[in-house]
């Protein structure tokens, strides 16, 4: 319950400060005026007295009166009522076009929404009044008119905003998991994204209101906006000015309600927006992208697999993901291929940047597009994976294909309830009503050993434990009949216990239901205690692929055995320091020729430097890219630091 908690707190925040509480007491004064000025003031306002015209303030009128002999003060009150609906009718217009033009590149994507983009953009450029003023020459003079030119004037800002928050939303791991799930691009902005805009949105309308109250003064003194007998701020600052020699205070009372006004909604907007921080967006992004078609698959089956190919749930040859970087493309993965089986769990270890996140997002479809996905095969239970996408495709990857990421927080939207996040899934592929699919979620929390499923499903992710949310999200990919689940980096967000906790529930899946694994790590012993086989990266390849019981006896290559020997183990002598490969791996920039891991490694020779090591078998069952496989010694705990490096030698 840590985030209503904070929510109060953030209020309480706001409120003490001696702007931010001054500025909440100046709103709701406003508001009230607005709601009860006409109902007290209204007929001292309407009030006519030809005998007393163009008064000075005095005790009976306190502000004077106009030409008219009305009381100045007494409209001054009852105009609070229009002032104020005219600027809530500005900001609703500017939302509602800003919403849509805003959420209209990440609806259309492409040529169609990089052009909405620009266009807001150039519009976003213009001065808001000259907009303004010309909507209200379009509109034609008048309150609806004045209301349309302001709301149309404000709305680029909140295109852009909008486009900006739906932007970083859509890198979130919950929007992410949601496309995994297969939903649709309309349904995730509405469900997944939208809800998330309404604090921002409701901050911005706030302050939005106050420079609108600020505009329609400016477009009333042009002569522009309301017309008598209607009266609103700008109107009586546009009468008050012209009898500003007889009585100043006609034109200050008015300029004072709007300024106070204005002001408040400002302060109190700004007030609020730093409390609760709403521009902060902050947390795990997933790197977005379209796939390339790549030609026509060569391989039928991997070579080195004895398996029957009606086992292989998922099928990865020349795997090529690339950005486009100052200085041409770079490729952080160079050509990966691997199948992984039914019931089988895979495990892909590497140094932080070796391409394991890439290469499991290109397989989910997850990269966005400024990434191009390049592969001779890729393939999910036989159906082609590469090309446009495709409703059958969604479905394939809703249903087939659970994704697991590391951060058990950012993995859910923070403003739907559990159990609607997972029914989600069921309404959307299986056809269930509603209330079938909730059911199915209580049933899906209960497999990952929540208890009280029934009450959990009601809940909101910020109820749940770190551990909880994991299992929820793992309970979320079983809501279809996942062959495949892909978690990368799944514990890593977890304490010690709750890691095993997640671990032995993965593990228990696929034996119940022989899904495969594919399971992202820094931790070899992890992986080795969980997986059938390994994947070891280095600099966008797999450098090493073998079974997990071969980890630390018979690995082949230096860099497995040297990942091997940085995990301390009981036999480590707690006097030393530990083990640690020496260098850096290499960037994807910076791939130098022949064999990526030769400037760090100690068998290193001429030939390693100039020729890159193929991908080959081996007689122990596994492939390794190396040009000196199980040369050496193996290297076990310390006895790393004192091997050579290749510069050393
Ligand atoms: N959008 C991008 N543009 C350019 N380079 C990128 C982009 N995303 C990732 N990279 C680079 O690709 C390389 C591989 O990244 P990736 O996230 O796959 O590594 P990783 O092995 O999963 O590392 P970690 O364990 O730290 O998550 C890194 O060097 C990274 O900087």
């Amino acid at each position: 319950m840590s985030e209503p908690i904070s929510r109060v707190r953030a209020w309480r925040d706001v409120l003490t400060t001696p702007l931010g509480g001054t500025a909440a007491v100046l709103v709701v004064v406003v508001l009230a005026l607005a709601v009860v000025g006409p109902l007290v003031w209204g007929d001292a306002a309407d009030a006519v007295d030809t005998g007393d015209i163009l008064s000075v303030p005095s005790g009976e009128h306190w502000a004077g009166t106009d030409n008219l002999g009305r009381d100045i003060l007494a409209r001054v009150l009852v105009a609070a009522r229009l002032s104020m609906l005219l600027a809530m009718g500005a900001i609703t217009i500017a939302i509602v076009v800003g919403l849509v033009l805003g959420s209209a590149p990440f609806l259309l994507g492409g040529r169609a929404g990089r052009l909405v983009s620009a266009v807001v953009n150039v519009a976003v450029a213009f001065p808001g009044l000259l907009l303004a003023l010309f909507f209200a020459v379009i509109f034609g003079v008048g309150a609806t008119g004045a209301v349309l030119a302001i709301g149309l004037s404000g709305a680029p800002g909140f295109a852009r905003l909008v486009q900006t928050l739906v932007a970083g939303l859509a890198g979130r791991e919950y929007v992410a998991a949601a496309r995994v799930a297969g939903v649709g691009r309309l349904r995730i902005l509405v469900r997944h994204v939208l809800p998330n805009l309404a604090e921002p949105l409701v901050v911005n309308a706030t302050i939005g209101a106050g420079n609108s109250l600020l505009a329609f003064a400016g477009l009333s003194f042009l002569g522009l906006g309301v017309q008598s007998p209607a009266y609103d701020w700008g109107r009586l600052l546009y009468d008050g000015l012209s009898a500003l020699y007889v009585n100043p205070a006609a034109a200050l009372a008015p300029g004072a309600a709007v300024l106070v006004a204005g002001l408040a909604f400002n302060l109190f907007g700004e007030s609020v927006a730093k409390g609760f921080g709403v521009t902060d967006l902050a947390g795990p992004r997933v790197r977005t992208a379209t796939t390339r078609p790549a030609p026509e698959p060569q391989v039928d089956h991997d070579p080195t697999d004895a398996r029957p190919e009606r086992d292989v749930v998922l099928e990865v040859r020349e795997l090529r993901v690339g950005f486009a970087g100052r200085h041409g493309t770079v490729r952080p993965v160079r050509g990966v291929s691997f199948s992984v089986h039914r019931g089988e769990a895979v495990g892909v270890v590497g140094e932080s940047g070796s391409g394991k996140s890439l290469t499991a997002l290109a397989v989910t479809r997850l990269l966005g597009d400024d990434a191009t996905v390049e592969a001779d095969r890729l393939r999910l239970l036989g159906e082609d994976l590469l090309g446009a996408a495709s409703p059958a495709r969604r479905h394939l990857l809703g249903t087939s294909l659970a994704m697991v990421f590391q951060d058990p927080m950012s993995s859910f939207n923070p403003t739907r309830r559990i159990g609607r996040q997972l029914a989600e899934v069921a309404t959307e592929h299986q056809g269930l009503s509603r209330a079938d699919a909730l059911a199915r979620a209580v049933d899906r929390l209960a497999a990952v050993r929540i208890d009280d499923a029934g009450d959990r499903v009601r809940q909101y992710p910020h109820e749940f434990s770190g551990g909880m949310r994991q299992r929820a999200m793992i309970g979320m990919g079983l809501m279809g009949s996942p062959a495949l689940v892909v978690a990368d980096e799944p514990t890593t967000a977890l304490d010690v216990t709750v890691q095993q906790q997640v671990l032995g529930l993965l593990a228990s899946i696929r034996e119940a239901d022989d899904v495969a694994l594919v399971l992202i790590s820094h931790d070899v012993t992890v992986v080795g205690e969980v997986c059938d086989r390994v994947l070891v990266m280095y600099a966008g390849r797999i450098v090493e692929d073998l079974p997990a019981a071969d980890l630390t006896s018979r690995a082949q290559h230096p860099y497995t055995r040297a990942l091997v020997s940085s995990v301390p183990d009981m036999a480590t002598d707690i006097t030393q320091p530990l083990a640690t490969i020496p260098g850096r791996p290499v960037g994807p920039a910076d791939v130098p020729p022949g064999c990526a891991y030769a400037d760090r490694c100690p068998l290193a020779d001429a030939r390693c430097r100039t020729d890159e090591p193929v991908l080959e078998e081996t007689a122990a069952g596994g492939r390794v890219a190396c040009w000196h496989p199980g040369g050496g010694p193996v290297l076990v705990g310390q006895d790393l630091l004192a091997r050579p490096t290749g510069e050393e030698r």
